[in-house]
């Protein structure tokens, strides 16, 4: 079975239809750390990810900011003195998508 963060994002077009409730605690099974919040009635995908200083969560925040750039999807993330915190979600479909939960797994490698 690929592994979550080796799954292809498809491109997520504005016509998709955003997971359920269901559909996304069923695929939060696959990470570890994330919850889901919802904000104006909007899922999205979140974890904070500690580190020992500032300059470390900045590099980690560049790391990320990276993976999205390769994959063209794009997280909000709050970076502040040991700590990031990462939220994903498809603007496009205002909610959640698969290419979300890859995304997070990638977050999640790009952590270790
Ligand atoms: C034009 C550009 O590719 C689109 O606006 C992309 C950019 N990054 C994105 N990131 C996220 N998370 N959701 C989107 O719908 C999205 N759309």
């Amino acid at each position: 079975m690929t592994r979550l963060a080796d799954a292809i994002c498809e491109p997520c077009s504005k016509d998709a239809q955003p997971l359920s409730k269901d559909e996304a605690q069923e695929r939060l099974k696959s990470l570890s750390q994330w919850q889901i919040v919802e904000h104006d009635g909007i899922m999205k995908l979140s974890r904070s990810f500690k580190f020992r200083d500032f300059a470390s969560a900045l590099a980690f925040t560049q790391s990320v900011g990276e993976i999205a750039e390769q994959a063209g999807h794009h997280p909000v993330i709050v970076t502040e003195w040991g700590k990031a915190t990462v939220t994903w979600w498809s603007h496009a479909i205002k909610g959640l998508h698969l290419n979300d939960f890859i995304l997070a797994a990638r977050t999640d490698e790009v952590a270790e």
